[in-house]
C-alpha cells in the first residue's frame, strides 16, 4: 500500500465531522488492504488508531528542523516507512546522532511535500485525524464484512485495535473468534460514565422499580483515587498493568505479594492500587503516583491494592458473567482488607449515606454498579456510574506562561483545552490556571513543556498537545473570550495525568454536557 493512500484518507477522515464520512474513507482503506500482508494491516491500522511512532523513534521537532527537498512524485509504500521508523528506534550508542539525522534525510527525501507534511505530524504528535479505536474498528468491520461486536470484542480481549484489524482483514470471523481472553495480556479496561448524584446513577444503572414494581439491588462500590491495576496471575508468574495496559509489575511488589497469597493459580483481576496513612485515609495522590513512575525503591511508600472486580479464575472466564456473579466470585476468593469497600442495596438512602461516608473518609466518590451487565470494556455504559461531588475535567495543556515574581523562571500558567476534531490542532481552549501548583509542581511542568515546545510568542511557550492534566473547578461559564464559547470557572490543577494520552482526555461535547 502507497504512503499517499493513507495521508489522502487520513486527511479526508480529518476534514469532516460526519462520523460515518470518517468511517467510510477508512473502510475503503481497509478494503483496499492485502489480507496475505498482516504487517501492513498492522502498520496502517497503528498508524490511523493514533498509535504514533514517535515514542519509540525518539524524534521530535528538533530533528526535523531541517528537511530536505519533497520528492516530486509519491514513491513510498506503508512497510517503507515502517521499517526506516525502525531503523532510526533501533539506534543507539556512539554516532547514532549522526545516524539518525542520515536515516531522517533519506526517508524524507523520498516524500512529496504533502507525505512530509503528514508525516512530519505523525511524527511528532499533530496529526490528529480523529481516527480513534472505536471509528476504526467499525471501518474494520465495514470493510471486511465482520461483525462490528466480534471487532470490539477482539480488540478488547487483544487490548489492541491492531490486533483485532489484522485478524479482521487476514482471517475474518474465524481469526477474530479465535482470540480470547489470555492470561498475562491485559484487555481494555472497563470505564464508567457519570452522574451527578447517587439516585441518578442507580436509576442509571438500573435499580428502578421494574413492571413487578421490584427495585433491583446495585452495588455502590467507594471510588479509592489511587492508580487502576490489572492484574493476571498464571502460576507464579504475575502482572501488573495500568490503566493504558502499561507492564509495571516490577514496580509494585508489595501488589505481587498479596496476589500470590490468593488460594488460586490462574486469575485475572480488577482494582485500585492506593497508599493510605495508619487511619486508613488516602494519602496525598502524588505519593501513590510516584510509586508507578519510577522503579521501586527501599523505603518508598507503600501501596495497598484493592480489587473490585474479576474476569478469570482457575480455567473459567467470567467476561460474559453478569456482574453479580463476579462479584461473588471475588468475594469468596479475596479477603476482605483487599477488595474495595461495597454496599449492595436498593435503598437510595442508605447508598447516600454510604456515599457520604466514603467522601467523609477522604475518598473520591462512589461507583454504582449493575449487578447484571457483563464486562463492557472501553464504553462508557450504564454498567459502571460514578459520582464524584467534586468537579473535575481531564484537559490537556496547549502552552505555558513564564512566571513572574515568586514564580520567574519557571512555566506557570497553563492553558487548557478540552478535545475537538473540528478545532484547528484539534482542541479548544477553554481556560488557564496557575493554581494548584507546588514547587514541585512548578519544577516538573517547566521541564516538561519546554521539552514539549513548539514555538514561543512573548512569554507564551507553546507545546505539542501532549500533557494531560486533571482540572478541578466551580463550574462553566459562557464565554465571547474562547472559541468554545465557554470558560472554566476557579480552575486549579488537581494532578497531571500521565496514565491518559490526550486522546482520552475530555471533549468539548462533554464538557457543554457539564455545562
Ligand atoms: N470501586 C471502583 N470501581 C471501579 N473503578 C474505580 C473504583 N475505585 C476507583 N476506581 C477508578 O475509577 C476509574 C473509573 O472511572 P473512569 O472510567 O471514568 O476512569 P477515569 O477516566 O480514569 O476516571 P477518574 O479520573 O474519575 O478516575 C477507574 O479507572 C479506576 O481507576
Amino acid at each position: 500500500m502507497q504512503l499517499l493512500d493513507v495521508v489522502t484518507t487520513s486527511t479526508a477522515v480529518a476534514a469532516t465531522r460526519s462520523r460515518k464520512a470518517k468511517t467510510a474513507a477508512l473502510a475503503d482503506l481497509f478494503a483496499a488492504a492485502d489480507p496475505d500482508a498482516p504487517l501492513e494491516v498492522e502498520v496502517l491500522t497503528s498508524y490511523l488508531a493514533g498509535a504514533l511512532p514517535q515514542r519509540r523513534t525518539g524524534l521530535g521537532w528538533r530533528s526535523l528542523a531541517d528537511l530536505p527537498d519533497p520528492a516530486t512524485e509519491a514513491s513510498l509504500t506503508v512497510l517503507e516507512v515502517h521499517t526506516a521508523f525502525e531503523r532510526i528506534a533501533a539506534l543507539s550508542g556512539p554516532g547514532s546522532q549522526g545516524a539518525r539525522a542520515a536515516a531522517v534525510a533519506e526517508l524524507f527525501g523520498r516524500a512529496t511535500a504533502t507525505e512530509q507534511a503528514w508525516l512530519r505530524g505523525v511524527v511528532t504528535g499533530e496529526v490528529r485525524q480523529g481516527a480513534l479505536d472505536s471509528l476504526v474498528q467499525e471501518a474494520v468491520a465495514s470493510a471486511t464484512g465482520a461483525s462490528l461486536r466480534a471487532v470490539r470484542r477482539a480488540a478488547m480481549l487483544a487490548g489492541s485495535t491492531v490486533t483485532a484489524a489484522r485478524a479482521a482483514v487476514t482471517g475474518g470471523d474465524e481469526a477474530l473468534a479465535a482470540i480470547g481472553l489470555e492470561l498475562m495480556r491485559p484487555v481494555t479496561p472497563m470505564l464508567a460514565s457519570t452522574a451527578p448524584s447517587v439516585v441518578d446513577a442507580m436509576s442509571k444503572a438500573g435499580a428502578d422499580p421494574d413492571e413487578e414494581g421490584e427495585p433491583s439491588p446495585v452495588a455502590v462500590d467507594t471510588k479509592l483515587d489511587g492508580i487502576r491495576i490489572q492484574v493476571h496471575r498464571d502460576g507464579d508468574e504475575v502482572l501488573v498493568a495500568t490503566r493504558s495496559l502499561d507492564d509495571i509489575t516490577a514496580r509494585l511488589p508489595e501488589v505481587v505479594e498479596v496476589v500470590r497469597a490468593l488460594p488460586a493459580r490462574r486469575v485475572v483481576l480488577d482494582g485500585e492500587a492506593i497508599a493510605l496513612d495508619a487511619e486508613g485515609r488516602p494519602r496525598p495522590f502524588q505519593e501513590t503516583a510516584s510509586r508507578t513512575a519510577s522503579a521501586h525503591e527501599e523505603g518508598a511508600v507503600a501501596v495497598t491494592p484493592y480489587f473490585f472486580d474479576l474476569l478469570h479464575l482457575d480455567g473459567r472466564d467470567l467476561l460474559d458473567s453478569p456482574g453479580g456473579e463476579r462479584l461473588d466470585v471475588l468475594d469468596a476468593l479475596v479477603p476482605e482488607a483487599h477488595r474495595v469497600p461495597r454496599l449492595v442495596t436498593t435503598d437510595p438512602d442508605a447508598a447516600e449515606a454510604f456515599a457520604r461516608e466514603a467522601v467523609a473518609g477522604g475518598h473520591e466518590g462512589v461507583v454504582v454498579k449493575s449487578l447484571d451487565v457483563p464486562w463492557e470494556a472501553g464504553r462508557r455504559g450504564a454498567g459502571w456510574v460514578k459520582v464524584k461531588p467534586r468537579l473535575t475535567l481531564d484537559l490537556v495543556v496547549l502552552a505555558a506562561e513564564w512566571g513572574s515574581g515568586r514564580r520567574r523562571g519557571w512555566l506557570s500558567n497553563i492553558h487548557l483545552g478540552a478535545r475537538d476534531q473540528s478545532a484547528e490542532g484539534g482542541f479548544v481552549m477553554l481556560g488557564k490556571t496557575f493554581k494548584g501548583m507546588t514547587d514541585e509542581t512548578l519544577a516538573w511542568q517547566t521541564e516538561r513543556f519546554l521539552g514539549l515546545e513548539t514555538h514561543r510568542e512573548g512569554h507564551v511557550v507553546h507545546v505539542r498537545p501532549a500533557q494531560v492534566v486533571e482540572i478541578a473547578l466551580d463550574g462553566l461559564q459562557r464565554s465571547t473570550r474562547y472559541p468554545g464559547g465557554l470558560a472554566l470557572r476557579f480552575a486549579r490543577v488537581l494532578r497531571y495525568r500521565d496514565d491518559k494520552t490526550p486522546e482520552q482526555a475530555d471533549t468539548l461535547d462533554a464538557v457543554r454536557a457539564l455545562a
